[in-house]
């Protein structure tokens, strides 16, 4: 089954570039741009890398997106996990950046964008990766801030493909954003929104109902509502669930905990994604194999969840057959 799980061809929708940092690289972008980091070594950052929850991640996470200045360091960052795509054979990448983490920085959003956008076109054309950005406002900023960020990327509109919500979820839930997601939405943009890693089920309702998001990046804790699991179900809204990350931010206790499963045989429209797999011990396999190892999912559970992650993907019905069509010449 490992085996197969390599050789699939896979979709991932899931996936923060900034989150995508190893250490290794890090440490060369702190030294090109002479940035101090509070690290001695790489065994030193792993050794950091002990989450209790969201927030103890993130507080790690943007001190290590410092490193990121040049356009150059965006298209090396996107090209490393490019390296990873091709590894895990992902052949399709729906890729998160978080600009307010830059922009905040003094770095410009162009910066950012035509560094990731550069290192996505080699992915096309040197091994043929597909993808979109999905540019994730800060849900710890103010709705004001989140409205900046939406008029900087109207200049580049025609290469982010939706908007997503990401950061510190307790405490700020998603209608804090409803204007700025009508704007988002009326500008043609689609949407996505984390709801449901850590808070309830009222966070996954508002990101449906209030922002009228498209799909929901985790929603684990729907699990706690019948009525929602019925909703879900009825309407088949893709849940990008992240395993490990999950595991490594003390969402569940162990893998065995993990609900992914559950998920699945109720019949939801899941998906496996990394999230931010240089901080979570590991890549896409590296999900579906934890899972495979730990709550015993059958080949066809790998089957449906990899079909799930193409058929929940903004990529247009003719490009989802043909990577379909792929996929059933592995199985
Ligand atoms: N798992 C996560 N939840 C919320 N915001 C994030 N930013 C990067 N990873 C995240
Ligand atoms: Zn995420």
């Amino acid at each position: 089954m490992i085996d197969l799980i390599k050789r699939l061809p896979k979709a991932e929708l899931h996936l923060h570039i900034e989150g995508s940092l190893e250490p290794e690289l890090m440490f060369k972008l702190a030294k090109r741009n002479n940035i101090q980091i509070p690290y001695k070594n790489i065994e030193d950052v792993r050794n950091a890398y002990n989450f209790s929850n969201l927030q103890s991640f993130l507080d790690i996470y943007y001190a290590g997106a410092n490193v990121l200045i040049t356009k150059q360091d965006f298209c090396d960052l996107t090209h490393e996990y490019i390296l990873k795509c091709v590894e895990n054979n992902i052949i399709h990448t729906e890729i998160f950046f978080d600009p307010q983490s830059h922009t905040s920085r003094g770095i410009s959003f162009e910066t950012v964008i035509t560094g990731i956008k550069e290192a996505l076109a080699d992915a096309k054309e040197k091994y043929g990766i597909t993808s979109c950005i999905i540019m994730c406002f800060l849900r710890h900023l103010s709705q004001e801030d989140a409205f900046k960020t939406l008029n900087q990327a109207l200049s580049f509109k025609s290469d982010i493909t939706a908007v997503g919500l990401d950061s510190s979820e307790l405490g700020n839930p998603p209608k804090k954003f409803e204007e700025v997601f009508k704007k988002a939405k009326e500008q043609g943009f689609k949407l996505v929104a984390h709801a449901g890693e850590e808070a309830d089920v009222s966070y996954i309702y508002e990101a449906l109902d209030v922002l009228e998001i498209q799909r929901i990046d985790h929603g684990v804790q729907s699990i706690k509502s019948d009525e929602l699991m019925k909703r879900l179900k009825k309407e088949q809204i893709p849940l990008t669930v992240c395993p490990n990350s999950n595991i490594e931010l003390k969402v569940f206790e162990n893998y065995k905990e993990h609900n992914i499963k559950k998920l699945l045989d109720y019949g939801l429209n899941v998906t496996v994604n990394s999230d931010d797999p240089a901080y979570f011990k590991g890549y896409l396999n590296q999900n579906f194999i934890n899972l495979y190892e730990n709550l015993e999912l059958s080949k066809e559970d790998i089957i449906t969840l990899v079909k799930n992650s193409f058929n929940s993907s903004f990529i247009d019905e003719k490009l989802k057959k043909e990577y379909i069509s792929k996929v059933d010449k592995v199985i």
